[in-house]
């Protein structure tokens, strides 16, 4: 079995064509069309026209379409637009409940954005709601509505970031971290890759090309991490076989779950090899 990676997932505005056809060859895991906030309201038609047509050829990746939210005036438009080019999944802003995602009744997979105090406190069921996907931290929309000042560890967040990693995972859907602004900066970048990992995120949602790499890296695995995995399989089959119950591996304990990650592990290596060597 291979595992659907999610490590790198670029917004790309919906009225930048020339973005949209270059998001193509950056080797994110996936793409999201972006017609919310990277458009402004004159150019909301726009770039519905220009996703409809980004969305007639074929991508390497699925493609997602960020729609106006609930409410607005592009909404619908959005939504009907969507669903007929054949999109892969379409992304709501601003998800306050599970009810408002449940009437959705969508025939397509919903990605939805934790990113009001609300959305944080419900995330739990809106993760539970058949055909939710996976949660996306929206953490410039929650650090406002919050009432957070900047912080160089995302400390105000990161009981909203556990929670949504919590009630994703609780439902065994998939958790997306949030974007880092400053696309200047390549070491904070990688820093919040490596919080958002550890933290347990699948990958993070990015916003220019020189981000890609970095995220794949920071929520990959590398030849060396799959030999690991490898290795610590062979030691736990070898003490089953010899008829015991738990194995070490490298002088620690290893029981089923580390067996499930290091599982989980080589699907994803298996998933991503092209650029394992990361
Ligand atoms: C952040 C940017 C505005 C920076 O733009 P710019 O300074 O023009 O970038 P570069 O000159 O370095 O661009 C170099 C080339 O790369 C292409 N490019 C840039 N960004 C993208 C992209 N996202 N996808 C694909 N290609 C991209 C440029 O076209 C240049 O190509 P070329 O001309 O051929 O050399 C800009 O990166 C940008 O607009 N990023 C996306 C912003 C966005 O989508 N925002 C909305 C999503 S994030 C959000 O809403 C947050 C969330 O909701 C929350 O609440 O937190
Ligand atoms: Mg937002």
């Amino acid at each position: 079995m291979s595992a659907k990676p999610w490590r790198s997932v670029l917004y790309v505005p919906g009225d930048k064509p020339r973005a949209v056809d270059k998001a193509r060859t950056l080797g994110a895991d996936a793409v999201i069309l972006d017609l919310e906030d990277a458009v402004a309201p004159e150019h909301k038609d726009a770039a519905r026209e220009n996703v409809r047509a980004a969305l007639q050829s074929r991508w390497p990746c699925p493609v997602l379409v960020r729609v106006n939210g609930l409410g607005t005036p592009w909404e619908h438009a959005d939504r009907e637009m969507s669903l007929l080019a054949g999109v892969d999944g379409l992304v709501l802003p601003k998800v306050e409940d599970a009810r408002t995602v449940r009437e959705l009744h969508l025939r397509v997979p919903l990605w939805a954005m934790i990113e009001t105090p609300s959305g944080v406190l419900h995330a739990p069921e809106i993760a539970a709601v058949p055909g939710v996907a996976g949660l996306l931290v929206g953490a410039n929309d929650l650090a406002r509505a919050l009432r957070t000042r900047p912080h160089p560890e995302r400390l105000p967040l990161l009981h909203a970031l556990s929670a949504v990693v919590l009630a994703a995972r609780a439902a065994g859907k998939v958790p997306l971290d949030a974007v880092f602004n400053d696309v200047r900066d390549p070491e904070g970048f990688a820093r919040e890759c490596a919080q958002g990992r550890t933290l347990g995120f699948a990958g993070k949602t990015v916003i220019h090309p020189g981000q890609v790499e970095a995220a794949n890296a920071a929520f990959g695995v590398t030849d060396a991490g799959a030999q690991e995995a490898r290795a610590l399989l062979a030691a736990w089959e070898e003490a089953r076989a010899e008829g015991k119950s738990v194995a070490t591996y490298r002088g620690a304990l290893v029981e089923q779950m580390h067996v499930d990650e290091a599982r989980e592990v080589l699907d994803l290596w298996e998933a991503t090899r092209q650029d394992s060597t990361l």
